[in-house]
């Protein structure tokens, strides 16, 4: 069974204004677990709206999504963004983390609203900045981060709920070629550890490294082809 399956997804947006638009077309797609891909295509193709459908956080004008088997597309934003925490973790191109808190705090953010204890909850923050060899850092306010740091700060956080697969939007758009390379390998090492990684990207760094498994590309809201990595 797939991870998450998309039917026939159409995503407008402003409909019926002069300026609607439309950002996906008829889109199907599967994706299994434990893989990696990458989707890419000229600015405005569609890539961040498709992941955020499938992210759960943009619902579609029409068409399905399914989540492990269930059909999510006509819950209510609570029980989605139930799915959401524990399915997702999102890295955003701008990282957007918190100014004026500190690493740690950042990273554990996306998990208070489960109700853990907060001493439970930073040993696990503590214990992902660990992996990511930024112990050093955690206490730092995130102003005080190199580029590459704040990035693995917002690794550490799209991980602190363990979810089922992580989305990471233009990733490297603001890293250079060593950061790029050491963000796949995190990349690499989250798939083997059983994580399902999907990135948008124009850098070849990402989809011509070895570890991805398909690249999709898109033109004007549509997945165009696809080819299995390399
Ligand atoms: N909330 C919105 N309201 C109106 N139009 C939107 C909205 N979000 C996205 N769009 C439009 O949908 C199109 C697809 O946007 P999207 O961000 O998915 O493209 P993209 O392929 O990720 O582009 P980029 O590589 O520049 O990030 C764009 O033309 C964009 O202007």
């Amino acid at each position: 069974m797939s991870l998450i399956t998309l039917q026939d997804i159409t995503k407008i947006f402003n409909r019926g204004r002069p300026d609607e638009f439309t950002a996906l077309s008829k889109v199907d797609l599967e994706i299994e677990s434990c893989r990696l891909a990458v989707f890419r295509g000229p600015s405005g193709s569609g890539k961040t709206t498709l992941l955020s459908v499938v992210g759960c956080m943009t619902k579609p004008t029409a068409g399905r999504v399914f989540v492990q088997g269930r059909e999510v597309t006509s819950l209510s934003e609570r029980f989605l963004t139930d799915i959401r925490r524990h399915t997702f973790g999102f890295i955003f191109q701008q990282f957007h983390l918190l100014r004026g808190i500190s690493a740690l705090e950042n990273v554990i953010l996306p998990a208070y609203p489960s109700g853990e204890k907060l001493s439970v909850l930073k040993k696990r923050g503590k214990r992902l900045l660990d992996l990511l060899e930024l112990s050093p850092r955690a206490t730092a306010s995130v102003e005080w981060l190199s580029g590459g740091e704040a990035q693995r700060v917002a690794i550490a956080r799209a991980l602190i709920n363990d979810p089922f697969i992580v989305i990471a939007d233009e990733p490297t758009a603001h890293l250079d070629t060593k950061l790029s390379r050491d963000f796949m390998a995190i990349m690499e090492r989250l798939k083997s550890e059983g994580k399902t990684i999907l990135v948008t990207s124009h850098d070849p760094l990402i989809y011509e490294s070895a570890t991805v498994d398909r690249v999709l590309d898109m033109r004007d809201g549509r997945i165009l082809s696809e080819r299995q990595g390399t």
